[in-house]
């Protein structure tokens, strides 16, 4: 459990009336949702309703129309991206952010912001495959191997919540399993942006539905896991029985 010197837990988001976008183009309309310390979200939704922009908004790289980013009741949404780095946010955007020309280990220790090179082990022990390949280049990974390297760097940074844009992504379903089982050990407020929904709601243990850049349902995973016509309203799918 993480506990700070108050007694307080860390890693309360307060997300309140966001609204965001590109330059002028204003995608968020206004989302407003809490994610207690150590808890899992799910952001889910169709195709384009603004889930990675949430996601790219709270780190900083969208344009801010409105609308605060709270963490621990800190406001970040004045900082830069990498002020809210350091403030605890750890994010692995869709595009995975591996370097090509690095190596497995030379793409961990640009995670490490000064920690000592001990703390790789904990990389390796979270993802054995990446300390197999500790020496092979970032070009030479499978996709699988890239995800891990890119949730593994994140991590590195130590932050309080990991915030994670789609990571299954044309990944094998075994690769899938493994990444999922790892993801559930981390003791961290987690906010998960991701297309296979079963997963996600197995997962999570709350849930915010996207819709045209606005938040159109919250409420509990299980409860929408169990729920078909809400699933469907709001995603247009059922889940496998
Ligand atoms: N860099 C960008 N510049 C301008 N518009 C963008 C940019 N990135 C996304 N958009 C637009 O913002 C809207 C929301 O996109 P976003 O990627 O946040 O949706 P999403 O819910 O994550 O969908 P998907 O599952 O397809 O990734 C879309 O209309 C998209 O075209």
């Amino acid at each position: 459990m993480r506990i700070d010197g108050q007694g307080i837990e860390k890693g309360l988001l307060e997300i309140g009336d966001l609204r965001a976008g590109y330059g002028a183009t204003v995608i968020l309309e206004g989302v407003s949702f809490t994610v207690p310390p150590r808890g899992r979200l799910a952001l889910l939704g169709r195709n384009g309703v603004g889930k990675s922009t949430t996601l790219a908004t709270l780190v900083g790289q969208t344009t801010r129309h409105g609308g605060s980013i709270k963490l621990d009741g800190v406001e970040l949404s004045g900082l830069a991206s990498s002020a809210r780095a350091a403030a605890g946010l750890g994010y692995v955007p869709q595009t995975r952010d591996v370097f090509k020309s690095l190596t497995v280990e030379e793409n961990l220790v640009t995670g490490l912001k000064g920690r000592p090179r001990a703390a790789l082990e904990e990389a390796y022990a979270l993802f054995p495959r990446l300390g197999e390949r500790r020496r092979n280049g970032g070009a030479e990974l499978s996709g699988g191997e890239q995800q891990m390297l890119s949730v593994a760097r994140a991590l590195l940074g130590q932050p309080t919540v990991l915030l994670l844009d789609e990571p299954l992504e044309g990944l094998a379903p075994v690769i899938c399993d493994l990444l999922m089982d790892a993801l559930s050990k981390l003791d961290m407020t987690v906010i998960l942006v991701e297309q296979q929904i079963d997963r996600a709601l197995e997962f999570a243990d709350s849930v915010v539905f996207l819709d045209r850049g606005r938040v159109v349902h919250a409420g509990p995973a299980q409860h929408a896991a169990d729920d078909a016509a809400l699933l469907e309203r709001h995603l247009g799918v059922a889940l496998a029985a």
